[in-house]
């Protein structure tokens, strides 16, 4: 049985004090849970936040890297740094760095395999926009992402990453995938994840679904065979993310 994972992804919202507040008005809410709870934030709120969340079960995550080792990339973060500071986990090709930072699927590559090299566990994210879905598309679009996403990567390092799917439609639209189109595409992801690395290795990877997630819906979407918890972005922000987190009571 997989254990669920629920991350928040603050994206670029919240100065250092309001990281520090967020916590504090979270943290006893969501150290409840039995699933696996990740706080993603602005890498300015990464001190604040571990210093906030320490001693609980909640793990903290950057929101990106870079896939160097250090050198002439200014404005740039490196795995090592995020490393030493005490990160656990680290997105990696959120569709809007896809989409407003160049990102491709051959850099998102690079910056797992970089992440994995540090110890960081990687949410690597994947997702089709309105177009592709509409066109019928939407699978073939997946399986190339993950593919490309995952080249060159071994079976024991594939059992440390985390997938978000993330339909780009429903990312802060406050339009949600169907619990059934979000498992049809899930599954996919887990099929694909067989042909690459044999079913058990594909039975041990948690695939998140991420899109407009909120305290009403995570419990049925969470329920779906395939689903194996969240990426929240706007929920995670306040405190219907201790809803989501605790969607089983
Ligand atoms: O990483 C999180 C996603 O982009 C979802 O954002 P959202 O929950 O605001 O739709």
């Amino acid at each position: 049985m997989r254990k669920k994972i629920i991350a928040g992804n603050w994206k670029m919202n919240k100065t250092p004090k309001e990281a520090k507040e967020l916590c504090a008005l979270l943290k006893d809410k969501v150290n409840t849970t039995e699933a696996d709870v990740v706080f993603c934030v602005p890498y300015v709120d990464l001190y604040p936040v571990l210093e906030e969340l320490e001693g609980t079960n909640i793990a903290v995550g950057a929101e990106n890297m870079h896939f160097e080792e250090s050198g002439a990339y200014t404005g740039e973060i490196s795995g090592a740094m995020l490393k030493e500071m005490g990160v656990s986990y680290v997105i990696i090709g959120h569709s809007e760095r896809r989409e407003y930072f160049a990102e491709t699927d051959e850099t998102v590559n690079k910056k797992v395999k970089k992440a994995l090299e540090y110890g960081l566990l990687p949410i690597m994210c994947c997702g089709e926009t309105l177009e592709q879905r509409e066109a019928g598309v939407t699978i073939e679009w997946i399986r190339m992402q993950i593919k490309r996403g995952l080249a060159g990567i071994g079976a024991e390092d594939m059992k440390k990453i985390v997938i978000a799917y993330e339909p780009i439609w429903a990312i802060g639209t406050g339009k949600t995938a169907t619990s059934e189109q979000a498992q049809e595409v899930c599954a996919s992801i887990r099929q694909v994840l067989a042909e690459l690395y044999g079913p058990a290795v594909a039975e041990e990877v948690r695939i998140q679904y991420g899109g407009s997630v909120n305290g009403k819906n995570a419990a049925e979407l969470f329920a779906m065979a395939d689903i194996d918890g969240g990426l929240v972005g706007g929920a995670s922000l306040k405190e219907e993310f201790a809803q989501i987190v605790n969607y089983k009571k």
